[in-house]
């Protein structure tokens, strides 16, 4: 008889505690995502060293905890949420080997550290997600990309989606390799995002706008075009239409994006640089 106790049994027999390892950036916006779509808190423990950030997260509800020493002694988490920094990622692990034997789904953020690295830090046949996730999770607009060993089952799946889903959209991809294409769009996606709105509000000011009523008005313009193209029958190359009058304004300043595919070009390089750099991390 098998006699292992799964992620999702756990679940079942202790009412699925979560273990979240590291609250930094994208610890503390997926841990802020769960609490505002109602993830009970005081099923959440959280692991961060930095006191200024372990007040922050207890002001969620959640246990907070100085090291991992605090918590292995314990009960095993259903699924342990870790989002420390690539270059720490496997010591930080080791720490928690003793929960891989008792049935914790392990679910890694790191950017480009690879399943083999993470099932070699924690020993035998641990059940592990690679997830990349952004943050925009901490208003529940996140988008999360998963790729799962082969020993994570449907349930644990199913456990891990219903917990990421409070943080935004979630989806599975089959090829691990897809992952470093996925960071470089969706995972650092937001920062170029936010650089956008930096330099379209500047640009405003340089015209002549007073700086806040221009960053208001860059701001509102990206929310307001991300929410029509997501909610829109049209796709975005009609929306785009359906701004540029002929020989209008917007042909005139789309003119100076689209000559010579000068911006797909540059985000081209961009999203590449982004996907290098993940391959890059998988090797340090
Ligand atoms: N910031 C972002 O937008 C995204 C980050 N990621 C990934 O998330 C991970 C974390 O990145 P950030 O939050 O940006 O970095 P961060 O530096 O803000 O957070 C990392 C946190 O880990 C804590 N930490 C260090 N050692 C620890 C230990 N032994 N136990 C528990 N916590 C420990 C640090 O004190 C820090 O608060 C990285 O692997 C990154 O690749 C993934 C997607 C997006
Ligand atoms: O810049 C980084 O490495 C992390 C991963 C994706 C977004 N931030």
């Amino acid at each position: 008889m098998n006699t292992e106790i799964t992620g999702s049994d756990r679940i079942a027999q202790s009412n699925g505690r979560v273990l979240l390892v590291g609250c930094g950036n994208m610890g503390f916006a997926m841990l802020r995502g769960w609490i505002e779509k109602g993830i009970p808190a005081n099923r959440i423990d959280v692991v961060e060293p930095n006191d200024d950030l372990r007040k922050r997260a207890a002001s969620t509800g959640a246990s907070v905890h100085a090291s991992a020493e605090d918590m292995t002694g314990g009960e095993a988490p259903a699924m342990a949420i870790m989002a420390v920094k690539p270059q720490v990622m496997a010591k930080v692990l080791e720490s928690y080997r003793g929960f891989a034997t008792r049935g914790t789904t392990f679910v890694s953020v790191a950017a480009g550290t690879l399943i083999e690295t993470i099932e070699k830090a924690l020993g035998g046949k641990p059940s592990v997600i690679r997830c990349m996730p952004n943050t925009p999770a901490f208003i529940g607009e996140g988008m999360m990309v998963c790729v799962a060993n082969e020993k994570v089952e449907d349930a644990d799946k199913a456990q891990c989606e219903t917990l990421l889903s409070a943080g935004g959209k979630v989806a599975f991809v089959e090829e691990e390799s897809m992952m470093d294409a996925v960071t470089g769009v969706s995972g650092s996606g937001p920062a170029y995002v936010f650089h956008f709105i930096e330099s379209l509000s500047a640009a405003g000011a340089a015209a002549g706008l007073p700086p806040e009523l221009s960053e208001e008005l860059a701001i509102q313009t990206v929310y307001g075009a991300a929410k029509l193209a997501r909610e829109a029958d049209e796709d975005p190359t009609q929306l785009r239409k359906n701004v540029t009058s002929p020989n209008g304004t917007t042909a005139a300043g789309l003119s100076v994006m689209m000559t010579d595919d000068r911006l797909r070009t540059m985000i081209e390089e961009v999203v590449n640089a982004a996907a290098d750099r993940s391959r890059e991390l998988a090797k340090d």
